[in-house]
């Protein structure tokens, strides 16, 4: 299969129709995006929604096959990708007008556990923030910069919150809790921009009960809200645009990533790049389904934007994937861990039953009796330690069972769960028909109903009678008429305390967060905490009553029963009655807790609505001081004093916001220290192979001149020994001499003084000897050509050697230099000040790296000098190697210009490289070299350092 790629177009928004923008993009059928003003642009696609389509339409699509796979085992990943404003997030979370991919998903997942009888569900999930390349637990704000590992089964996050679900309200909760951590904040395409990609991962445990048990099936279902990519046109500064900039980093990986999966070959992916692909990295690699959904805006100023997402799009549509189903081993699962435990509790609790029946005799029986009759009290000390080791199972039971889902519908048919008003409020919104969806699940629909229900499933108590009956005309136990009841009677009564203890519990959990946000809104909360108050009280009234009731029926029948029967009666009173004394121990200790609480935020609030009211005392006694005394002004002042007071508390959120952005920038500032320090280390080497290669390059170049010298002086021999054969040329010369010898009638030899001074006596020779000295001569001279020509081919190495030294040098000057750059960028990024006298310290180290570069690659690119020239030169300046010096000056020159941005700081960011001017706009280019400005870009064809060329200006963001 391959990944599902729809896109979504969202309607023109009131900012674009101000700004006069025409539809660019438009949907043109089921399947295609065209390009209004260039028809044959089209793009094609699973499938295209046009601005009117709803989120549901879209889940259907994009969404739905994938959340029954997951929940069939099968791994999962839904992301929404687009730029800023396109519409991820209403997509994705939606709001409480059309709820997103999220919520929907979720729900889902709920009714498929309900309509799937005969198997049991674990369900976990974890919310996670890719914040700046940090990973945050929204779940948990202590778990901040978490860190990714890998094990046989992929990537995770280490320490990771992860939390089990009970119902949609529950998972909705918690995602509600993990959006307040989310960092999010505006920019001039969207107010409420988000600035952190963000996943969130819903884990399925399952297994089939009983006899067709098969193993337990996990699998991940991952719902990912992607941070949009900004161009130029996003105005930002400071910390929105240095955002901007990660966000952008790690799209432009996740495209990379996507090209090259798309490309289909064996090659390097480079997963590793960002944090947001190595958590994906399972997922893109084809694990699992994936579906992309790409959010875009019709407008024409967006255009080019849309342009990308759509071309980014479409290459993700030829990933291939090899979805199939997992299986985990039974040690490892949950669901398996839950389901032991609790055979073995409930094992434990049947033993603990029969042991307390069959270790009691006839005569403890008969001393019970007289007991029971003397009152119930002793008796209770004597089973207190087993009750109490009794009640214990009984809440682990309880408390591991309610964590494992199952469908109701086999059970008890009819069921309608009864969910309290407060309770959905942890949804995602207040809005009817958000909370419509919510409904349709009722089964599921509270902590409490799941509770109550899977209890009935499990322990066979009987909860089909809903709390809400306790609630109406029939006041608790009335309808059991005094005296002796029926076992089921008193089970019921039972039933009833337990419900009540349910709903005291819920009403004390809401009475806390009432007396959390009672800081905010102090009358209104008053008003609702006394009643809250009223009503636990009530319902531990009703409580009492109707312990009262189990106690007295209890009594009667003990009066009236037979000792069997009286015994099993009191066995069993007992055991409710300590169970229930055991809760609501533990309850009215968290009531007293939660009311030294309220107490104490009671206490604060007045101090603090005291210190307003002398803080407004004094604003109005300043203000009156000032203006006249009229009543008009006082009214001035109070409005004045709450302004004050609002000032105030922005000014503390502020506070605290640079706070934290004052600390995330002293991390960020430690991590780039020591890349420094590392960059620092790699200069020092590359001097050091710089300098090695300088003095190679000078015994070369010392061998070079010995040989030329030899050269010379051989060529002069060679030269010399050529004039003289050819003065002795052995036609003319003997001839010559000949003649004159015979006229002289005298015969010549060889002067044995010839081979001093190559002199001889004409007169003394004769013919024989002539040739015979024509012939060494001519010996001699091949010799020396061939020794000459040796000493050329030698010649010639050293000059081959020396060109490869040179190339060396300049390759480790270029590096050198590259790396003074990357130092230089890296203290500009770290957001340094410029020198007071105006110049720039970074900038001016930048501009003269980068010329000495660009000199160099001139240089280097230039024909090269002959050989015999560079020696002469070398020769000439023997005091130091021009390079080694060029290098060690520029070194020094670095330090101190490092040293001085480091005292003064460097705010100069983004420098074009080309011409150094500090651009509106610039391009990160592919390589990662260097940035230019938009016009040095267009000018270039390829990268001024690493001639990588310039295919992809899509990230462009300002300077
Ligand atoms: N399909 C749609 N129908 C109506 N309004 C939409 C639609 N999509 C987006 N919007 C509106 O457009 C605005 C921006 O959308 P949203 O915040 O979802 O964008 P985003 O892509 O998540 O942006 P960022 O990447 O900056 O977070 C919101 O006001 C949202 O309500």
């Amino acid at each position: 299969d391959s990944i599902s790629v729809t896109v979504r177009f969202r309607p023109l928004s009131d900012r674009e129709y101000q700004r006069g923008d025409e539809v660019a993009w438009y949907p043109d059928g089921d399947t295609l995006v065209r390009h209004e003003y260039n028809p044959l642009t089209a793009y094609a696609f699973d499938k295209v929604f046009g601005p009117q389509a709803t989120t549901i339409d879209v889940y259907d699509v994009a969404a739905r096959p994938v959340v029954k796979a997951a929940m069939e085992g099968v791994n999962g990943t839904v992301f929404a990708y687009g730029v800023t404003s396109s519409g991820k997030t209403h997509t994705m979370h939606g709001d409480q007008e059309s709820p997103g991919i999220i919520p929907l998903a979720i729900k889902d997942v709920f009714s498929i556990i309900q309509d799937t009888p005969g198997r049991e569900f674990l369900l976990r999930v974890s919310y996670l923030e890719i914040y700046n390349e940090v990973i945050n637990d929204l779940l948990d704000p202590t778990g901040q910069n978490l860190r990714v590992r890998e094990d046989s089964q992929g990537t995770y996050v280490e320490g990771i919150k992860e939390e089990v679900v009970l119902s949609p309200g529950h998972a909705l909760s918690f995602i509600a809790a993990g959006e307040e951590h989310r960092h999010v904040g505006s920019n001039n395409f969207n107010l409420l921009s988000s600035r952190s990609h963000t996943i969130f991962t819903l884990m399925v445990e399952s297994s089939a009960t009983g006899d067709e048990y098969d193993g337990v099936i996990f699998s991940q279902l991952n719902l990912i809200d992607l941070a949009g990519s900004e161009s130029s046109k996003t105005e930002t500064t400071g910390l929105r645009r240095k955002e901007g900039s990660y966000i952008n980093k790690s799209l432009l990986t996740l495209g990379t990533v996507i090209g090259k999966l798309s490309e289909g070959k064996a090659t390097h992916i480079p997963y590793r790049d960002s944090k947001l692909t190595r958590l994906l990295q399972s997922s893109l690699s084809g694990h699992g389904h994936v579906s992309l959904i790409c959010t875009i805006t019709p407008a024409s100023s967006s255009s080019e934007e849309t342009h990308n997402t759509l071309k980014f799009a479409s290459r993700a549509k030829s990933i291939e994937i090899y979805a199939s189903r997992n299986q985990i081993i039974d040690e490892k699962s949950l669901i398996k861990k839950y389901q032991r435990e609790i055979s073995t509790l409930k094992l434990e609790l049947d033993q603990l039953r029969r042991g307390m029946l069959v270790g009691v005799s006839h005569e403890e029986l008969m001393s019970l009796k007289q007991q029971l009759e003397e009152g119930q009290v002793k008796m209770q000390s004597r089973l207190e330690e087993e009750e109490e080791a009794k009640a214990a199972l009984m809440s682990r039971i309880q408390k591991l069972t309610k964590l494992i889902l199952v469908s109701t519908k086999n059970s008890i048919p009819g069921y309608s769960g009864d969910i309290p008003t407060h309770q959905r409020s942890l949804s995602a919104g207040k809005d009817d028909k958000f909370d419509s969806l919510l409904l349709e699940s009722d089964n599921l629909g509270s902590p409490s109903s799941t509770l109550a229900l899977l209890s009935e499933g499990s322990l066979g108590f009987n909860h089909r009678r809903s709390s809400s009956k306790l609630n109406d005309e029939n006041s608790p136990g009335a309808e059991f008429t005094q005296g002796v009841m029926t076992p089921d009677e008193i089970d019921l009564l039972v039933e009833q305390v337990k419900m009540l203890a349910g709903e005291i519990a819920f009403s004390t959990s809401t009475l806390k967060r009432l007396v959390d946000q009672s800081v905010n809104d102090p009358e209104n909360s008053q008003t609702q905490i006394q009643n809250l108050e009223r009503e636990i009280h009530e319902k531990q009234r009703q409580m009492r009553g109707l312990e009262q009731l189990i106690i007295e029926s209890g009594e009667a029948s003990i009066a009236n029963a037979s000792l069997v029967e009286m015994q099993q009666k009191v066995m069993s009173l007992m055991t409710q009655c300590n169970e229930k004394s055991f809760e609501l121990e533990i309850k009215s200790a968290d009531n007293c807790i939660l009311q030294e609480q309220l107490q104490e935020k009671c206490t604060e609030n007045k101090e603090l609505h005291e210190k307003v009211n002398l803080l407004e005392q004094r604003l109005n006694a300043v203000s009156s001081e000032k203006s006249s005394p009229s009543c008009s002004n006082k009214a001035v002042s109070g409005e004045y004093a709450d302004e004050l007071k609002k000032k105030i508390q922005s000014q503390e959120i502020e506070n605290e916001e640079l706070k934290l952005e004052h600390v995330q920038i002293v991390e960020e500032n430690s991590g780039l220290r020591v890349q420094n320090q590392k960059l620092a280390e790699e200069a020092s080497y590359a001097k050091e192979l710089a300098s090695a290669a300088a003095v190679e390059l000078k015994n070369l170049a010392s061998e070079v001149t010995k040989l030329s010298l030899q050269n010379t002086k051989l060529e002069k021999e060679l030269a010399a020994a050529r004039d003289l054969a050819q003065t002795r040329n052995p036609m003319n010369g003997v001839n010559r001499k000949y003649n004159d010898g015979a006229r002289s009638g005298r015969k010549g030899r060889i002067s044995s003084s010839r081979s001093s001074g190559d002199e001889f006596d004409a007169w003394n020779l004769d013919p024989e000897d002539l040739k015979m000295e024509l012939q060494v001569r001519k010996q001699r001279e091949v010799a020396l050509e061939s020794a000459l020509a040796e000493k050329e081919f030698i010649e010639d190495e050293y000059r081959k050697k020396a060109e490869e030294a040179k190339r060396r040098e300049e390759a480790l000057e270029n590096d050198l230099a590259n790396m003074w750059v990357l130092v230089a960028k890296l203290k500009k990024d770290n957001g340094a000040l410029p020198e007071p006298n105006g110049t720039d310290p970074g900038r001016e180290l930048e501009k003269s790296q980068s010329h000495a570069v660009l000199k160099e690659r001139q240089v280097s690119s230039a024909p090269r000098q002959p050989e015999v020239v560079v020696v002469a030169k070398t020769e000439e300046t023997p005091k130091e190697e021009p390079l080694v010096a060029r290098l060690k000056a520029r070194m020094q020159e670095m330090k101190e210009k490092e040293m001085k941005s480091q005292a003064n700081g460097d705010a100069n960011s983004h420098i074009c490289k080309v011409c150094f001017e500090s651009p509106t706009a610039a391009i990160l280019l592919p390589c990662r070299h260097f940035c230019l400005c938009k016009s040095c870009s267009l000018a270039c064809s390829e990268c001024p350092i690493c001639r990588t060329k310039i295919s992809d200006r899509l990230f462009a963001f300002p300077s």
